[in-house]
């Protein structure tokens, strides 16, 4: 594996960019928009909702924005496809429209759990109805305002985070969401940028409602989610040197970084700058004799969409990877700490999953997996799929992944990166 690269866009900075450029007074252009599935789902439900939205052209794309109170009322349910993000973000925002709007999602979406975000819209005066088990569909009864609330998260969710601040803009007097750990801060910075007074002192941020939107430049980093699985495939590679460039390094969402370096990975960065808010830096990895560490808990929330991969990192590491702390995993599109261990034991790991977590005797960068010819089931999951052909590497024989067209949720074009880079993802024989 070598060579340079330059993965799309961020997903979760995507979505706010639209979002936000469709409540904003005046014309949001945005570079580096990813063009996948779940970022293009909630493109379509502000569509939907009389927003004028040119592109996408190439990750360039120009939101008209309607103002703060000027949505329309969508004549359809506004399907969410796969996205959580989509979802539970724009639960918060339709909670101070002055109509009513169903949500609805894939058949992944509707298992997802959203009392997380119909909580605290009932205590903001929403009236929320959901489907069994606060399953979605979620219908929610606008009222064109919502009471301002001081709300604890009960879990570190970043989308819960986030339905409660857009919601608070709807608000009149001052919403504040405490957070039980550090979780991923970009609706904040974001709404700094689009000129809104947010205010985060230690775990609580802070924000007055009513505060109007003003158009700006949105340039999107490169996903550290997607450049994540280069970052492991390099380094479980054979004589790997690659760069990827201008990915995000938000610290509160790199925590894969910091625990790849702890696991012994040879990352260098390089190239650091700040663009829109956002801490961006070209990243430089090598092969290298990975070590299994104990994962510490304080990481968790700001690498979760990483762990899959991290898993297979461990899985080719020397000695034993303890993750705990990691419920949350669950409940993604997939319960990933199942189906990872399903996977990595049909190639031979030991990897034992708990209730949090996961326990993995590393093979060591010596011997393979072994792949023993079960086709792999990636329940429908992008980041599973990504992840065992990242596993494919170091696999003996070809691995076959079922449901991997699901890549297009966060990386299209993922297939074509990887073949620049070396892999061979199509027809994997041994190690790349
Ligand atoms: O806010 C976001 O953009 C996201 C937050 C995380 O979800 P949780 O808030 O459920 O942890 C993450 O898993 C998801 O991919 C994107
Ligand atoms: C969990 C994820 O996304 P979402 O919650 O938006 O579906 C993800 O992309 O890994």
């Amino acid at each position: 594996m070598s060579g340079l690269a330059r993965v799309p866009g961020d997903k979760s900075i995507s979505h706010r960019s639209i979002m936000m450029g469709s409540l904003a007074d005046g014309v949001t252009d945005i570079e580096g928009f990813l063009e996948g599935e779940d970022a293009l789902a909630t493109m379509n439900a502000f569509r939907a909702m009389g927003v004028y939205i040119e592109g996408p052209d190439q990750g360039r794309v120009r939101v008209h924005g309607v103002g703060l109170h000027g949505l329309k009322a969508p004549t359809a349910p506004l399907d969410c496809g796969n996205s959580g993000t989509s979802m539970r973000l724009i639960a918060g925002l339709m909670s101070g429209q002055r109509f009513d709007v169903t949500l609805i999602g894939d058949e992944s979406l509707s298992k997802r759990p959203m009392k997380r975000v119909i909580d605290p819209l009932t205590l903001m005066g929403v009236r929320v109805e959901a489907g069994e088990g606060s399953r979605p569909p979620l219908h929610i009864h606008g009222k064109g305002a919502v009471k301002a609330i001081d709300y604890s998260l009960p879990m570190a969710s970043a989308q819960v985070k986030s339905c409660v601040l857009l919601a608070g803009l709807y608000a009149d007097g001052v919403t504040t969401v405490t957070e039980p750990a550090v979780t991923r801060d970009h609706t904040e910075r974001m709404l700094r940028g689009f000129g809104v007074d947010v205010k985060t002192e230690g775990s609580t941020v802070r924000l007055q409602g009513g505060q109007t939107l003003k158009a700006c430049k949105i340039d999107v980093p490169s996903d550290v989610s997607s450049a994540a699985f280069f970052m492991v495939a390099a380094s479980i590679c054979e004589n790997a040197d690659i760069t990827l460039k201008h990915v995000g390094l938000n610290p509160t969402r790199a925590g894969v970084i910091d625990i790849l370096l702890a696991m012994g990975a040879n990352i260098e960065l390089s190239n650091h700058a700040t663009i829109g808010g956002e801490p961006v830096a070209d990243v430089r990895v090598r092969s290298a004799k990975l070590k299994g560490i104990r994962i510490p808990e304080h990481l968790v929330p700001i690498a979760i969409d990483e762990f899959p991969v991290l898993f297979v990192a461990a899985a080719n590491a020397v000695g034993e990877t303890v993750l705990t702390g990691a419920e949350e995993l669950r409940v993604k599109e997939s319960d990933r700490i199942a189906v990872m261990a399903n996977g990595l034991q049909a190639c031979g790991v030991n990897a034992q999953p708990t209730e949090d977590g996961m326990i993995i005797q590393g093979l060591g960068y010596k011997s393979g997996l072994r792949y023993q010819g079960t086709v792999i089931e990636s329940q429908g999951d992008h980041r599973i799929a990504m992840s065992f052909a990242v596993a494919a590497i170091r696999a003996e024989g070809t691995m076959r992944i079922r449901g991997a067209q699901t890549v297009d949720t966060s990386f299209p074009g993922f297939v074509t990166l990887a073949s620049q880079l070396g892999l061979n993802i199509s027809a994997v024989k041994g190690r790349a």
